[in-house]
């Protein structure tokens, strides 16, 4: 069985024994945003298993693999309305198919990066959207010292250009790693130009129409989180800078 070949039966039963298929996109479906994160790791762990020859796993030996417990991965997987088969688990061809015919990893997805500085040249050399199926057509920056450079093959043209460039390469997702100052003015030229989704990681709120997906990327954000669960450990290595003597907390306690 080949992945452009479904399975009559969707490839698996459903838990009364039953066959089970779904051909709705994602987006019809509800899925939810947790879940399509953890597609893709799902798939790129069934490369590698079915590079060594597996064609069967259980839901526990790829939920071990994938790095995420197996109820998880069922709840996961149902959403796609597949749960595999009793005692043998899933079919490891037909999984990768599917999964891939549902984040769209079939086909491959034209992104532009907007702002070349140390951000966008990092992620613009990050060989992984290559594997996950985004290909650059276009790096925009105004620094005329950039302007010509070529990152990964694709060479950095003028801001001043971004209708044409846009144009020319029919870029799907936009990244940007702009400063927060003009990443508005940027997003209402790609929003003008047609491009509907964006990921933005400058550090600012930007209003778009309502048919744009905009994403937001925020490191320092997610540290802020470690570090708030990392305090909850009563771990802190850092002392805190109000002193509270004994009176105060009896005060406190008292009212
Ligand atoms: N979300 C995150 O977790 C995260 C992490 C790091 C940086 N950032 C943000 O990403 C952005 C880029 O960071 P960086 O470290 O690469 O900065 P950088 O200064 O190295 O690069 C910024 C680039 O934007 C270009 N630029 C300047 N003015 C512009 C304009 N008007 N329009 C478009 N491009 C313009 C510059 O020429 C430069 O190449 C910043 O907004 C920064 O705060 C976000």
């Amino acid at each position: 069985m080949t992945p452009s070949q479904p399975r009559p039966d969707g490839g698996g039963l459903d838990p009364q024994g039953g066959p089970m298929r779904s051909d709705r996109p994602v987006a019809e479906k509800g899925i939810p945003d947790a879940t399509i994160a953890r597609l893709p790791v799902y798939l790129r762990t069934l490369n590698v298993i079915a590079d060594e020859g597996v064609t069967t796993i259980s839901s526990g030996e790829l939920a071990d693999a994938a790095g995420v417990n197996s109820a998880q991965l069922r709840k996961d997987l149902s959403y796609l309305g597949t749960y595999g088969t009793r005692g043998v688990g899933y079919d490891v061809e037909y999984l990768r198919f599917q999964i891939g015919r549902e984040i769209g990893s079939a086909q491959e997805w034209p992104v532009i990066i907007v702002g070349l500085g140390n951000l966008g040249t990092a992620l613009a050399n990050y060989s992984g959207f290559g594997t996950r199926g985004f290909r650059i057509v276009a790096l925009l920056d105004p620094n005329p010292a950039l302007i010509g450079r070529e990152v990964v093959g694709v060479p950095i043209a003028d801001l001043a250009r971004l209708e044409d460039v846009v144009a020319r390469t029919s870029p799907r997702i936009a990244v940007l790693a702009v400063p927060a100052a003009a990443a508005q003015d940027v997003t209402d030229r790609l929003v003008a130009c047609g491009v509907r989704s964006i990921l933005n990681f400058a550090p600012t709120a930007l209003a778009v129409p309502a048919e744009v997906n905009l994403r937001k990327v925020d490191l320092g954000q997610e540290l802020q989180i470690l570090a708030y669960h990392e305090q909850q450990t009563g771990d802190s290595v850092v002392e805190p800078s109000i002193k509270i003597n004994k009176s105060t907390i009896e005060k406190a306690t008292a009212s």
